[in-house]
């Protein structure tokens, strides 16, 4: 798409007074703040807000784009909704600050909104059905980003093992697999699929997550392969969905179970370390504790011995990826803080233990 014809569209949501949204969703560690960083940048100057939504409780993925200090967005554009999800606080947390953001005095261009990995995206798009909204916005569309290794590896298929091993703990439980219904709830509601992590994987692998994904796509809806979420601004922003009037294509599981949905069947919880002598000796000790405790996800900001800069650590399943993202600030506490998800029932005493937890 040119920039002229984005403009064009750009002109006819406020000629209808209404701002473009934008909703990014995915499950943990799919790639959602990294292709939000791209977007920004390849955003040719556009007025972005971002709201960031995550659920451990220390806003990392707001830490890591404010550090980029990008042009056209700043610090004071991105909000962070931390420690919870947002699908099921709309009316109390998000809708509050979509509003706040209108009545500025200079509002956005387009707003982005990353949620939370565990997020079912339908209840945010059918808040933007609401009246009062509606008539100030409209839900360009919702781009689901996936973790192509890990949908091709099976980890979002139904493992009927890992349910009956659940249903024996918890007889309460009346859903499928946790992991198995956000990612169907991620991709029904999808208007743009991104396949992600496309550097990790060969053809095969590839039409291995093209299947699955399109199993669960009841609409026609592109796919398109990324790695590092580098996909234009261009192509990103100026779907022109409108989402949130046709919530009745996107099937939710959030309507069969309610408030009692998905994040039951997570936790997060932080850890506080004392200061590292290396990275290296992080991850010799993280590796183990990974695999044998199934975490899920593990990110974090570290000191480390003699280091001027901020260590950003992130783990996505047993996958582990780090570098320094920018110097400590004059006056910043050197807190190496790291947060821990995983399915409930993580055994915080023994993961603290094992990484000598403060
Ligand atoms: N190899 C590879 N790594 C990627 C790619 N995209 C993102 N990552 C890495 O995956 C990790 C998670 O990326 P994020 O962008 O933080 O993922 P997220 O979806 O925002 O994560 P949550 O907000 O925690 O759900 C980081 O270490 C990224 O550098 C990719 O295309 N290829």
């Amino acid at each position: 798409m040119t920039a002229d014809l984005i403009a064009r569209k750009d002109a006819a949501h406020k000629s209808r007074g209404r701002i473009p949204a934008t909703i990014v969703t995915g499950f943990l560690g799919a790639g959602k703040t990294t292709l939000i960083q791209h977007l920004v940048k390849s955003a040719n100057g556009r007025r972005l807000a971002l709201v960031i939504n995550e659920f451990g409780e220390l806003g990392v993925d707001g830490g890591i784009l404010k550090a980029c200090a990008i042009e056209g967005c700043p610090e004071e554009n991105i909000v962070e909704l931390a420690n919870g999800c947002i699908c099921c606080t709309v009316a109390d947390d998000f809708l509050p600050t979509i509003e706040a953001l209108l009545d500025r005095p200079e509002p956005p261009e387009h707003i982005v909104i990353e949620t939370s990995g565990l997020a079912l995206p339908k209840p945010l798009v059918k808040a933007f059905a609401w009246p009062e909204v509606r008539a100030r916005v409209t839900v360009d569309g919702v781009i689901a980003v996936v973790d192509g290794p890990a949908v091709a590896a099976g980890r979002f298929a139904e493992d009927p093992v890992a349910v009956e091993r659940q249903r024996a703990a918890d007889a309460a439980l009346d859903h499928e697999s946790p992991l198995a219904e956000v990612f169907e709830d991620q991709i029904a509601c999808a208007d743009l699929v991104v396949l992600n992590k496309t550097d990790l994987m060969d053809a095969s692998s590839r039409a291995q997550a093209e299947a699955a994904i399109n199993a669960e796509l009841g609409r026609r809806v592109k796919i398109l392969p990324a790695s590092f979420g580098r996909i234009d601004a261009r192509t990103l922003l100026g779907i022109e969905a409108a989402a949130e009037d046709d919530l009745a294509a996107r099937p939710s599981h959030h309507e069969l179970e309610g408030e009692d949905h998905d994040h039951d069947d997570f936790e997060s919880f932080a850890l506080r370390l004392p200061v590292l002598r290396s990275p290296e000796e992080l991850v010799a000790r993280l590796t183990p504790v990974i695999e044998r405790h199934d975490i899920l996800r593990v990110k974090g900001f570290l000191a480390v011995a003699g280091k001027e800069m901020r260590l950003l650590l992130q783990g996505v399943g047993a996958r582990l990826q780090h570098h320094y993202d920018r110097p400590w600030e004059a006056g910043e506490a050197r807190d190496s803080r790291l947060v821990v998800i995983g399915l409930k029932g993580l055994d915080r005493a023994a993961i603290a233990a094992a990484l000598g937890a403060a």
